[in-house]
């Protein structure tokens, strides 16, 4: 795991002895750095810092279930400031961090952005459910969803610091949502580059089963707001995930467009339903995959000793781009990431293939999809593990791109619903 040099600027309430990260102390004027909030994160929840001793640690773990709350109500009411978070990453004022960001043309790694807020949402997470009666946490807090990233300025420049903040803005029984902010200082000011909601599921220590979570009480009506947006949410995700078109039938609209996109490849010489021809300025879906293979070595691994959702995040991302500039022909910029759904947990030593594929096209814009699974040499087993969805803007208009079976179509559709979401919700 590559995780940034974060420098904490403030949480809550003072920086004299408050903890952020469930037990953290930090000192006045000492801004700690990302090994040393690694490091704590290590100590919360009592994990290794050597892959050798990490069976051992996990066996440790296990005596912290009795210290899992029965029920939510046995759980103090939290506020939305208990877990709120500044974090600096000076990419200007420390040119030696910078060539961690770095790419070929000058602008920051996106995917190393989608690492650290992977870090921050676990760190506000851990603020939320901090009990300052414990030394460790019994609860392992991971990444279910990446909700929405919205991306308020395309170009993220490698020489200015980035300032991250965020808190809870609501939480179910066991899950937690967390909106975070990035914003860059340039021209005197800082400014907003992105705004990002995930979803963190509680679990108990061996990260088996679900577990309880603090419930939370919003002060005001900014924050009474931000609570009803989170039910809100939830209340979406649950309609999307039902509507999906793994489960029901494409809108009668759908079946329309889909039925038009048919039509328009038929030849019309041989009246033929087997007989396709590409429409002008068109590409296959078929031609416009781009495949990855990881081997998840023991270095990626998160506190949990599985595969960093950072990670994954990142190299999804980064073959999704590879394929959007190929497809377009020039260097695309992120639009908005949505929907990143963490199924399963990626185990150290899995094969994973990363499969991206454009799926729908407008304009300027490409809707790519990256699915990842994991694969079982020896059983030859396949087991979806990650979907990630990512809108990117080229500086150009795009080909077509036409599906040419129904399984495609379905993905072309799908890819429509996402455009449509993030570009015009
Ligand atoms: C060293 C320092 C570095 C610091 C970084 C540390 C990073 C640690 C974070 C990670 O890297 S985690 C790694 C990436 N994530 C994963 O591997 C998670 C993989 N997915 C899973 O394990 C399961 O799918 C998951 C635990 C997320 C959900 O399992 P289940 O579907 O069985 O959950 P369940 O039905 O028990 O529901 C539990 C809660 O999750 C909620 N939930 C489940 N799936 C969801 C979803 N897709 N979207 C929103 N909420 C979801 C569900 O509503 C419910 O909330 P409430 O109790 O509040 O109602």
């Amino acid at each position: 795991m590559l995780s940034p040099r974060f420098l904490l600027l403030r949480s809550t309430a003072s920086l004299t002895s408050r903890s952020f990260s469930g037990g953290a102390v930090l000192k006045q004027g000492k801004a700690p750095d990302m090994a040393e909030v690694r490091n704590r994160l290590r100590e919360i929840v009592g994990a290794s810092t050597n892959w050798s001793d990490h069976q051992q640690a996990m066996s440790e773990r296990l005596s912290l279930s009795d210290m899992l709350a029965k029920s939510q109500d046995d759980l103090p009411l939290k506020r939305m400031k208990d877990s709120r978070l500044e974090v600096h990453l000076p990419l200007g004022s420390e040119p030696q961090l910078r060539e961690k960001y770095l790419t070929f043309h000058n602008t920051v790694r996106f995917g190393r952005i989608l690492e650290d807020l992977d870090s921050l949402a676990v760190l506000i997470s851990y603020s939320h459910t901090h009990n300052p009666a414990l030394k460790k946490t019994p609860l392992s807090i991971v990444t279910a969803l990446v909700d929405k990233i919205d991306m308020r300025q395309h170009i993220i420049y490698p020489d200015c610091d980035i300032k991250f903040s965020g808190h809870v803005t609501w939480v179910g029984k066991t899950s937690i949502e967390a909106k975070m902010h990035m914003s860059q200082y340039q021209n005197g000011a800082y400014s907003p580059i992105l705004d990002a909601t995930f979803v963190m599921v509680a679990r108990d220590p061996e990260n088996k089963r679900a577990a309880y979570v603090n419930p939370l009480k919003p002060e005001g009506p900014e924050e009474e707001k931000l609570f009803q947006e989170g039910e809100a949410n939830k209340v979406r995700r649950v309609e999307l995930s039902t509507a999906s078109l793994l489960k029901v039938a494409p809108t009668d609209e759908e079946r329309k467009i889909v039925h038009g996109l048919f039509l328009n490849t038929l030849d019309t010489k041989t009246v033929s339903f087997r007989s396709r021809l590409l429409p002008p300025n068109s590409v296959w879906m078929e031609d416009a995959k781009l495949k990855g293979l990881e081997i998840c070595h023991p270095q990626e691994r998160n506190i949990f000793n599985r595969i960093f959702g950072g990670f994954l995040m990142r190299k999804a991302y980064e073959l999704g781009w590879a394929n959007a500039c190929s497809f377009g022909g020039c260097r695309p910029s992120l639009m908005a990431v949505d929907d990143i759904l963490f199924q399963k947990p990626v185990e150290i030593g899995s094969l994973l293939l990363l499969s991206s594929q454009v799926c729908y096209t407008q304009g300027n814009h490409i809707q790519v999809r990256v699915h990842s699974e994991v694969f079982d040499p020896l059983t030859r087993q396949h087991n979806t593990t990650n979907v990630f969805h990512f809108t990117f803007i080229s500086d150009r208009e795009v080909p077509n791109i036409i599906p040419m079976t129904y399984g495609e179509s379905m993905l072309y559709l799908d890819g429509k619903r996402h455009f449509n979401q993030t570009v015009e919700p």
